[in-house]
């Protein structure tokens, strides 16, 4: 059997529904045609994001119950600490709501006016820390990775030494505060990292005194696509691929929304004592005491459940390939999809998708919007409007502009993903007919969450 049965049994349901269509339609339109503003009780199979929309297990639910709420010293607390020494191996963490609050506490602390920050790929909040605190971010991913269908090269997240030895060779290692590392690449389509780069990264980066720093918020995916990929690691255990991957940093931010699989949490790690003390300075003023940072102590133990479960090998292996499973589907109908697969997501090629609405009229934006009045699904634009405006306000056109179907952790069935890739196929055959968007409301920042639109 190609691929396995769920490897656990539903213990409680959350019931469906799916809209009649003239009020998916009615919907969409009070929506801005932005899937983000629609309401999760209009929504049928929600694959907007896997970000703290993941199922948790009986031992989570159950690890609630064990919920210590001192304000400080919370049993929790050390509990979710050790895990992540642990599997990490990284002397210090620090607790914080979500990812985004671990790249407020690392930008504000490293990234100073005239920063370069080199990473795989752009990620729109991390980035945009970056920037706010008057960093340029550069990008360092190999060339393949903005190529949407490129099914041989299987680690298309991987970083470009040439690229990050130029801009060191450039700028100086001294304006360099830390180069990114995402595993997975989440916006080049959830595309894992090797270990073999992970490796040459870091002595490339210690050649020069350079930090490195992953954005590790898919890193179990990352790991199985090495156990899956690598020469040499077919016979590694998870955690074992794990460590050695951790093993080529100097610390991580993390949300534990994704492979923490839990609904709220994050953490800044490290091995530096000097990062450690000023972020622990820091963390109280956006997040809370270094013992729980803006988590409830019923939240952290969930957290570090949730961690160890997530090394299972048959929870990866399920989850990557159900995503895999939903990829060949679209695949073999002939959908435009970024290949491989990867850990976490089905990417829809937009561009190709929608080859007659150029991406000054966002495709990817109306395609999000069309499968969502054609079955219910919701999706996530990653393309034009998501990229958002330069400094000097110029659109950044990206060469992906892709549709996200991102499936959550442990939530969803094939039978779910059957009915997604049947509505996505009846998308298609009318692709003709679906004209272009424009803006109507366009914020200043991240301009993806509340943007509104209409058709041009
Ligand atoms: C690689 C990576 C992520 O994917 C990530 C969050 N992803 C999200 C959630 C999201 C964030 C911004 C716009 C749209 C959706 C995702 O839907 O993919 C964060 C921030 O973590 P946070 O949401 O816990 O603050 C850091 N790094």
């Amino acid at each position: 059997m190609k691929f396995m049965p769920e490897p656990y049994k539903v213990k409680m349901v959350e019931p469906l529904r799916i809209l009649p269509k003239e009020e998916r339609i009615e919907a969409i339109k009070k929506a801005g045609y932005n899937t983000f503003l629609l309401n999760s009780r209009d929504v049928y199979i929600d694959l907007l994001t896997d970000s703290g929309t993941n199922a948790m297990s009986d031992r989570q639910w159950a690890g609630l119950m064990m919920g210590d709420e001192a304000y400080a010293g919370s049993e929790n607390w050390f509990h979710l600490q050790s895990t992540v020494q642990e599997i990490m191996g990284f002397k210090h963490v620090v607790p914080t709501h979500q990812g985004r609050g671990a790249e407020n506490l690392l930008s504000q602390i490293l990234v100073k006016p005239g920063s370069y920050v080199p990473g795989n790929m752009y990620f729109t909040t991390t980035r945009a820390h970056q920037e706010l605190n008057g960093g340029t971010f550069v990008d360092v991913i190999n060339d393949d990775a903005h190529i949407s269908d490129n099914p041989d090269v299987l680690f298309k997240g991987n970083i470009d030494l040439k690229k990050y030895e130029d801009l060191i060779n450039k700028v100086g290692a001294e304006n360099i505060p830390y180069i990114c590392v995402g595993v997975t690449v989440n916006l080049a389509g959830g595309q894992p990292v090797s270990m073999k780069n992970l490796r040459e990264v870091y002595e490339l980066s210690k050649k020069h005194g350079i930090r490195v720093m992953f954005d590790c918020t898919r890193y179990v995916e990352n790991a199985y696509f090495i156990k899956a990929r690598e020469e040499g690691y077919k016979d590694k255990t998870i955690a074992e691929i794990v460590k050695e991957m951790f093993s080529y940093a100097d610390g991580a931010t993390m949300s534990g929304k994704k492979d923490g699989i839990v609904n709220i949490g994050g953490f800044l790690a490290m091995n530096e004592e000097e990062l450690y003390s000023k972020a622990t300075a820091l963390v109280v003023v956006y997040e809370g005491m270094p013992s729980y940072g803006g988590m409830t102590g019923r939240d952290m133990e969930a957290f570090a459940i949730g961690l160890k479960e997530a090394l299972d090998y048959n929870y990866i292996k399920h989850r990557v390939e159900q995503v895999e499973y939903l990829g060949n589907k679209l695949s073999e109908a002939g959908i435009p999809i970024v290949r491989p697969v990867g850990g976490h997501a089905v990417f829809l090629d937009a561009r190709a998708f929608l080859p007659h609405i150029p991406q000054e009229q966002y495709p990817a934006q109306v395609l999000a919007a069309e499968i969502y009045i054609e079955s219910g699904v919701r999706t996530m634009e990653r393309g034009n409007v998501s990229a958002g405006r330069t400094k000097e306000g110029k659109e950044y056109f990206p060469k992906l502009e892709l549709v996200r179907l991102t499936l959550p952790r442990r939530v969803y069935s094939y039978a779910h993903l059957d009915f997604v890739a049947e509505a996505i196929i009846r998308t298609f055959k009318r692709r003709d007919e679906i004209k272009g968007l424009k803006f109507i409301y366009e914020p200043p920042v991240l301009r993806f969450f509340t943007g509104r639109f209409e058709h041009v």
